[in-house]
């Protein structure tokens, strides 16, 4: 398993003629085998991180490092699910996913549920077995049953193969449950704002006392942030 460092990264955007910048000397680092979840107001540029981190994009400025190691482009240690599911429509979830889930291993995406599709989506990027987890909002379209129900999927593969993982979510109570530590970023253009440890056993409790003074304290340095988005448009 890998520690993953972002060094300094800059990126920006042309958009109808203007320059958008979209990440402003962002840094920080992820541990071996920790679950680090990623907070920030809409738009500020998480996705264009992970495209970054991925190989996808190549960043204006700045370097991704693995184990101490400066890497370019797609080294295939990364499995990323983005956050539309990428699910190829012609394949069967058989094919999808290379198991069975039962009973449905011959339909095709169309015919599942939308979370039966993230289901498949998420069990193809952990079959995958790559270092590195990037999970781009996995869950943002599930209802809060189904939900619960993928996370609780999603730490038990974690806790097993303890992979690095590195979470995008809207949803601050995905974030305590989930996450080691989380990072929120600031209004874009991104930079780190603040590093919240979340020392805390797990199965945990969102009505756990230490998880409601947390929340808290997220929500309050996410408020600061969102006001901007709102101040600026
Ligand atoms: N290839 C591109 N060309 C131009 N602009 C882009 C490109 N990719 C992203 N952007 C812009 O960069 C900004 C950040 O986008 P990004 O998808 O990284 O944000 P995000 O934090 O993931 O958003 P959300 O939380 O809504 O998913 C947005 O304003 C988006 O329109």
């Amino acid at each position: 398993m890998s520690r993953l460092e972002v060094k300094n990264l800059t990126q920006t955007f042309n958009q109808k003629n203007t320059a958008l910048r979209v990440l402003d000397g962002l840094n920080f680092s992820v541990d071996d085998g920790q679950f680090v979840a990623l907070l920030g107001p809409s738009g500020c540029g998480k996705s264009t991180l992970f495209n970054i981190v991925s190989g996808l994009l190549v960043p204006d400025t700045g370097e991704i490092y693995l184990n101490d190691e400066r890497i370019y482009g797609n080294t295939g240690d990364f499995a990323y699910m983005q956050q539309k599911d990428l699910l190829l429509p012609w394949r069967t979830v058989l094919r999808n996913v290379l198991i069975g889930l039962s009973g449905f291993e011959n339909s095709y995406p169309m015919q599942l549920s939308g979370g039966m599709r993230q289901r498949v989506a998420l069990v193809r990027t952990l079959l995958f077995r790559k270092e590195i987890l990037l999970l781009d909002e996995p869950f943002g379209a599930l209802d809060a049953m189904t939900r619960t129900v993928m996370q609780s999927i999603l730490l038990d593969i974690w806790s097993e193969n303890r992979q690095t993982v590195l979470l995008i979510t809207h949803d601050v109570e995905e974030a305590l449950l989930l996450a080691d530590k989380i990072y929120v970023l600031t209004a874009r253009p991104a930079t780190l704002k603040a590093e919240v440890p979340v020392p805390l056993p797990r199965p945990r409790n969102i009505t756990d006392t230490s998880l409601i003074r947390l929340k808290k304290e997220l929500l309050t340095l996410l408020q600061v942030e969102m006001s901007k988005v709102f101040d600026a448009g």
